[in-house]
């Protein structure tokens, strides 16, 4: 049996649980305020490192036999489990493909794996990259939209209702929407995403912290007024947007409760982010010509009746609707892993 150490560290909270084989037998969710994660990659590699040895120390761990982290913001790669390397780590340190709490996961899992002398891997990081052409496209050439997005738990959640019902994730057409502090919308057709709005770039629905699209000149003022950096705007973009621009806070939960109790403000925006989610699940079967074979929603918001309800209520028209709230990450980065250790599949490497 291999002991896994699996690390999924997100934008708003550190995801951390111990397996035997695919049974999860130690399990801690910390949900993070906004300041806890606004520091720069070394801050925010040591406070998620306390996390971790706290997880560590707390259950008496004092070893396993690989880990598996979340794979943060590569060079666009093909979906599969990779070797956390060197390659890796400098990119990741540089932030060249940019910043997100991915990032730490998979440098994290780099220090373990040295500090423990225990491999350490990645699964279909944020950067799988199976877009067609035609998605890809804009309006001006020298731009392409990029493929970045809840990669691991969409093709988790995609495969797993696939099994339910007796088909194949390959012969399916899927819409699954990942509503967490960063929301995602991809259309899975035949096994592979083809569209999907990049979750840190300023496209598709506002989140509990992303932007959401924009209207392009009013940014582009705003960007010049403020003189903002590129880090800056990245920022503006994929940490101070959706409900931390509006309320100052990444949380949902309370945000549904401000609505709850009558605030107009809060049953506003969770109306426009239903609508925004709404649109862009309608957007995503136009690949299909109108229709899919399901509609899925899946992440931390899923779970909120309220917003599900909504957005069901407005997309029941193209497809059935299946909710799975939370995610299947856990299972999906260790289920990678044991692939490997199992020589079932070799790992990939990344160059
Ligand atoms: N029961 C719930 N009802 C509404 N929102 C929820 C609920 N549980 C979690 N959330 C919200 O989901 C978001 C986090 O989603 P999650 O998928 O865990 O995020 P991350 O992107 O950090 O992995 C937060 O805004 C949190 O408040
Ligand atoms: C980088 C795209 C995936 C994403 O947005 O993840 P979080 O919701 O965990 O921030």
């Amino acid at each position: 049996m291999a002991h896994i150490l699996t690390l999924n560290l997100g934008s708003t909270s550190s995801k951390i649980a111990l397996f035997d084989d695919h049974t999860c037998v130690i399990t801690e969710t910390l949900r993070h305020t906004v300041e806890e994660v606004s520091g720069t990659v070394e801050e925010q590699t040591a406070f998620r490192l306390q996390v971790v040895n706290n997880f560590l120390q707390n259950h008496h761990i004092e070893t396993f036999d690989a880990i598996a982290a979340r794979g943060g913001l590569l060079k666009p790669i093909s979906g599969g489990t990779y070797l956390i390397n060197e390659a890796m780590t400098k990119d990741l340190l540089a932030s060249k493909y940019g910043s997100h709490a991915s990032n730490i996961s998979t440098l994290l899992g780099g220090q373990l794996s040295k500090a423990y002398n225990k491999p350490a891997y990645i699964v279909d990081p944020v950067v799988v990259d199976e877009m067609s052409p035609m998605a890809k496209m804009t309006g001006l050439k020298f731009m392409e939209r990029r493929s970045i997005f809840h990669a691991l738990n969409q093709k988790a959640v995609a495969r797993n209702y696939a099994e339910r019902i007796n088909r194949s994730y390959e012969e399916l057409n899927l819409i699954v929407a990942h509503l967490g502090g960063g929301i995602t919308v991809g259309t899975h057709a035949g096994g592979r995403v083809v569209d999907v709005n990049d979750g840190l770039s300023g496209e598709g629905p506002f989140s509990p912290e992303r932007a959401g699209s924009l209207p392009a000149n009013q940014l582009a003022r705003h960007v010049i007024e403020s003189q903002l950096t590129i880090d800056d705007v990245a920022k503006l973009l994929s940490k101070r947007g959706g409900f931390v621009s509006h309320f100052g806070t990444t949380d949902a939960i309370a945000v549904e409760q401000r609505a709850l109790q009558g605030d107009a403000a809060a049953v506003l925006a969770y109306e426009a982010m239903a609508y925004q989610i709404s649109k862009s699940i309608a957007a995503a079967s136009v690949y299909f010509n109108g229709s899919a074979d399901q509609i899925i929603m899946t992440g931390g918001l899923a779970y909120s009746n309220r917003l599900v309800n909504m957005i069901t209520e407005r997309v029941q028209f193209i497809a059935g609707v299946t909710v799975m709230p939370g995610e299947k990450e856990m299972e999906a980065l260790t289920a990678g892993v044991l692939r490997v250790l199992n020589k079932e599949e070799q790992p990939k490497v990344y160059a």
